[in-house]
Formats: C-alpha cells, sequence, structure tokens
C-alpha cells in the first residue's frame, strides 16, 4: 500500500483518545517518509501492514462516556458521573499527573479527582480498562426559557475493547457504582442525632459524631467480642439475603449488665465499626406513638437508633406494669424525667414503629436497647426478631483485664497478673473501676505502680464484699445469724484449749 493511503482522518481519531499510540503512528509515519528513498519495496509494505493492524487494534476500541449532567435537558446532575468520580480517586490519586482536590462538609478527609485530560487504568475480572477525564462545550438547556447555550460539560470516558461492550461493561460500571457508595460511606463525616430538643427543619437535631471508642479498645472476652464484629460484618453485607427473604434489612441488639460494663461504649464501637450514624432516641421526649413513627421515618440508612435505659425511660402503659428502676441513680432521673415529660408513647405504638412497617422506610438499621435490669423488660420487647441479639455485658474478668492491661499500661505479662486473676475470681469489679485503677495519674507512675494500685482496690472492694455479707446476714436473721457466730467461736476457742492440752 502506498504511504499516500494513510487515512489522516483516522490517524487523528486515534490521536486524541490514545495519546501514546498516536505519537508511535507519527513516528512510523515519519520513518516510512524518510525510508521511502532508501528501503525496498517488501520492507515498505511490511511497514504499511503493520501500521494498518495498529489502526484496527485501535478501531477495535469502544469507548462510554458518561456525561457530569444528564437528561433531556442536560440540566440533572449525573449520579453515575460522581459515582466514577468517588472509584477512581484512589486510582487518580496514585497515578494522574494532575489532581483536582475537593473537601465538602460531608467528608472527613480531602478527595482526589483527575484533572482534565487525564488518564489511569483499571482492572475489572482480569480486563484491562482505560478512564479518560474530559471536557467540551455541549448545549446544555436552560429550564426557564428553554434555551439552549453551549456550556462547558465534563465527562469520564471509558475505553473497553470491542468485546467488551456488553455485559462486561455493565457489571463493571455496576460494580464501580457499589464501589463508590462503600468509599463514600467510609469517608463521609458522621452524625450523631438528639430527638431531646428538635430541630427548625427536622425532630432531630445533630452533632458530628465523633467518639474514639473501638473494639479494640474495648475490654471483653475476646471471643464474644470477635462473635459480636462477626454478627455485625455479616449484617452490614447482608443485603440480598434480606431482600430474599421478604424482611426489612435491620437488626435488634439488647445489651445489659451493672452500670460502667460498657454498654454505651459498645454502641460508639458498634457505629465506628460499621461507619453508622447514631440517632439517640429519648423516649421521654416524644409526645405521641404518631411522633414515635415520623421520628423513626427520619432515620436515615447505615445507622444505630439507641434507646438508653429502656427500663426505666417511660412509663410504658397498655395492660404492662409500670417500670421503675432500682438503681437509686437511675430512679432520680426516672422521677424527674416523668415530672417533665408528657409523653404518651405506649408499648404497642414502640413495637410498631420497631418492626412494623414504619422501619421499612430506609434500610440497613440497628435498633439498641440498653438495660440494667434485664429481669424488669416486658418480653415483648426483647423478643426474638425484635431484639436479636442480647447481650450480656459483664463486671471485669481476667481476658478483660489483660485487654485493659495492654490498652493503658502496654503489658502484655507482670508478676502481679495472678494475684489479679485471682482477685477478678472473688470479686465483681467494672470495667470502668478497672480501668480507672491502671490509668497512670503522673508521669511517674509506671505498670508496676498501677497494678498495684488496682490490687489495693481489688483487696479493698473484697473486704466490702465480705463485710457487706456478713452485715445482710446479720440483719436477715438476726436471731439465728448470731448465735450462730458466738458458737462458731465458742468451739474454735475450745478446739484450741483441747489441742493445747493434748500437748
Ligand atoms: N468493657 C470496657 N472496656 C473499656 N472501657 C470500659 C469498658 N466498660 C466501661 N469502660 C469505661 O468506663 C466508662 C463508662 O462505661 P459506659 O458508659 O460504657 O458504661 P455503661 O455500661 O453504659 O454504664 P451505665 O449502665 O451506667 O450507662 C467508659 O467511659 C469507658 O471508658
Ligand atoms: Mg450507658
Amino acid at each position: 500500500m502506498p504511504a499516500s493511503s494513510f487515512s489522516m482522518a483516522g490517524f487523528s481519531r486515534l490521536g486524541e483518545s490514545w495519546a501514546e499510540l498516536g505519537s508511535a503512528l507519527a513516528g512510523l509515519m515519519f520513518m516510512h517518509a524518510m525510508l521511502q528513498q532508501y528501503m525496498p519495496t517488501w520492507f515498505l509494505s511490511y511497514l504499511s501492514s503493520l501500521t494498518k493492524k495498529l489502526l484496527n487494534y485501535s478501531n477495535s476500541k469502544v469507548q462510554i462516556s458518561v456525561s457530569e449532567f444528564s437528561g433531556d435537558r442536560m440540566n440533572k446532575r449525573n449520579q453515575l458521573y460522581l459515582d466514577i468520580e468517588i472509584y477512581l480517586s484512589g486510582l487518580a490519586s496514585a497515578h494522574a499527573r494532575r489532581l483536582k482536590a475537593d473537601m465538602s462538609n460531608k467528608s472527613k478527609t480531602p478527595v482526589f479527582s483527575m484533572d482534565d485530560q487525564q488518564e489511569v487504568t483499571d482492572e475489572f475480572q482480569g480486563v484491562k480498562v482505560r478512564w479518560i477525564s474530559k471536557k467540551e462545550n455541549r448545549r446544555r438547556s436552560n429550564s426557564l426559557n428553554n434555551d439552549s447555550t453551549p456550556d462547558e460539560t465534563r465527562f469520564y470516558e471509558l475505553v473497553v475493547h470491542e468485546n467488551e461492550r456488553g455485559k462486561f461493561a455493565e457489571s463493571y460500571l455496576l460494580h464501580v457504582r457499589e464501589k463508590a457508595q462503600e468509599i463514600s460511606a467510609r469517608n463521609r463525616q458522621r452524625k450523631l442525632y438528639s430527638n431531646k430538643s428538635g430541630g427548625y427543619h427536622s425532630l432531630w437535631t445533630d452533632v458530628i459524631f465523633d467518639h474514639p471508642a473501638s473494639f479494640e479498645k474495648l475490654a471483653m472476652d475476646p471471643i464474644k467480642k470477635r462473635e459480636i464484629m462477626n454478627d455485625l460484618k455479616k449484617f452490614s453485607s447482608s443485603k440480598d439475603y434480606y431482600a430474599k427473604i421478604g424482611q426489612a434489612w435491620k437488626r435488634g441488639y439488647l445489651l445489659y449488665g451493672p452500670p460502667g460494663t460498657g454498654k454505651s461504649t459498645m454502641i460508639a464501637c458498634i457505629a465506628n465499626y460499621l461507619g453508622y450514624d447514631v440517632y439517640f432516641l429519648e423516649l421521654t421526649a416524644v409526645k405521641n406513638n404518631s411522633q414515635l413513627r415520623e421520628l423513626i421515618m427520619e432515620t436515615s440508612s447505615k445507622s444505630v437508633i439507641v434507646i438508653e435505659d429502656i427500663d426505666c425511660s417511660l412509663n410504658l402503659t397498655g395492660q404492662r406494669r409500670k417500670l421503675s428502676s432500682k438503681d437509686p441513680v437511675k430512679k432520680k432521673k426516672e422521677d424527674e424525667d416523668k415530672e417533665v415529660s408528657n409523653s404518651n408513647v405506649t408499648l404497642s405504638g414502640l413495637l410498631n414503629s420497631i418492626d412494623g412497617l414504619w422501619s421499612h422506610c430506609g434500610s440497613e438499621k440497628i435498633i439498641v436497647f440498653t438495660t440494667n435490669h434485664l429481669e424488669d423488660l416486658d418480653p415483648a420487647l426483647i423478643r426474638t426478631g425484635r431484639m436479636d441479639k442480647h447481650i450480656k455485658m459483664s463486671y471485669c474478668c481476667f481476658e478483660a483485664f489483660k485487654e485493659l492491661a495492654k490498652i493503658y499500661l502496654d503489658t502484655e505479662s507482670h508478676v502481679l497478673f495472678d494475684d489479679v486473676k485471682a482477685l477478678l475470681n472473688e470479686v465483681n469489679m467494672t470495667p470502668a473501676v478497672v480501668a480507672e485503677n491502671l490509668k497512670p495519674k503522673c508521669a511517674e507512675d509506671d505498670a508496676d505502680t498501677c497494678l498495684k494500685k488496682l490490687v489495693g482496690a481489688l483487696q479493698e472492694a473484697r473486704g466490702k464484699a465480705v463485710d457487706e455479707v456478713e452485715v445482710k446476714d446479720v440483719k436477715a436473721e438476726p436471731k439465728l445469724i448470731a448465735p450462730m457466730k458466738v458458737m462458731k467461736k465458742l468451739m474454735s476457742k475450745l478446739k484450741l484449749k483441747h489441742k493445747k492440752a493434748e500437748k
């Protein structure tokens, strides 16, 4: 084929999207022109067939463009474009030469994207694809006067091989979308909502949720902790499963145990682990069942809805009995709440809001109740299906202590560990109190000092516990116990005398 038969139009098209290939062809053409005078005809025809192959290769590529705006009038922001931008941010920051950085109120960290005319490559199911960021003047309509004005529009161009234009391109773009949603969920600034005072536009007010709690720092039996973490991960990835069984994608957690065992801390750990928002639902501030429904409906997906101290947060009427806290501090709060509360929320209203029709709005929600008194709760409230997982938060065991020692003292073994183990078997001490004793109070406090402090506190607690038991016993059966004690003392004195006499 003579040199003049090169398609210049094809060449320039190629150069547009395939900068590298274009320059290679330009080189080949230049060489061809130069060599025409000196090279034999067979070499020239070989060169020309090689160029043709390269051109064919470039023509076997398909370009799919995704514009920043979509719709008939090109005046709607295209969600797919935004998803691609997020998806490519990681690849762009690693490979693109020119980047743009942006940081919205909703994100925790800056988001990088490709500047115009930048390229990155990606691989999916073993197939390589190429992305190019472009801009051009396209006509966009003005929605008010139907005018169509030229405007600068950005778009991403996906270049795939001809064979991959159908099923592959479809599943690749779905994959891009899914990953983008995961990335934005991880990167977004999370919120802590409360209904205590109510917002201007919404029943909830919010602040930024920035709690440092994590499962790594939560002291509890490691096997139990792993089980909870697995359960949460399984829940968050079970979208298809819930759709298959036709149920709302939600899960109920009941956290129960004495004060200071980490129930509230566990809620923060759950939210941080899954990257969810937190809604603290104060039932005493909810007027009636329909407001409760509205509140639940306003909660977003990927959230933890919390009702703390469910046993004393509301006087749930109906045929249910009146609940009242046994904890004196909480009893006081409960009495104060009763005075200010105008709530008419009933237990059935609460149950309906949790698992009825209303909870089907949005999805991926975890509902958590906490209580110090499991026995006070109405069985209907905590039955399986409503509260799927019951987690007992217990007093500090030796395993939990070891975790706290690692967190607070960077210590994994010490001679005093055996003493602590023996004492924790005898004494009930909450992780909150153990943690407080392990915290160094000044720069000189080392692991040795803190552990001695803890052992001292445990011994003191054991002493008090024994005293309390004795006082209780005496109070319970004064006539029986008191003479028994005298008898025991007399017996031991007699035994001693008897032994001495024998000697
Ligand atoms: N298991 C734990 N691991 C690490 N720290 C803990 C743990 N439990 C409690 N703490 C510490 O004790 C403090 C109080 O714990 P938290 O408020 O979570 O207890 P709670 O069970 O919710 O108590 P209450 O029943 O009174 O609401 C926390 O700030 C945390 O630092
Ligand atoms: Mg709490």
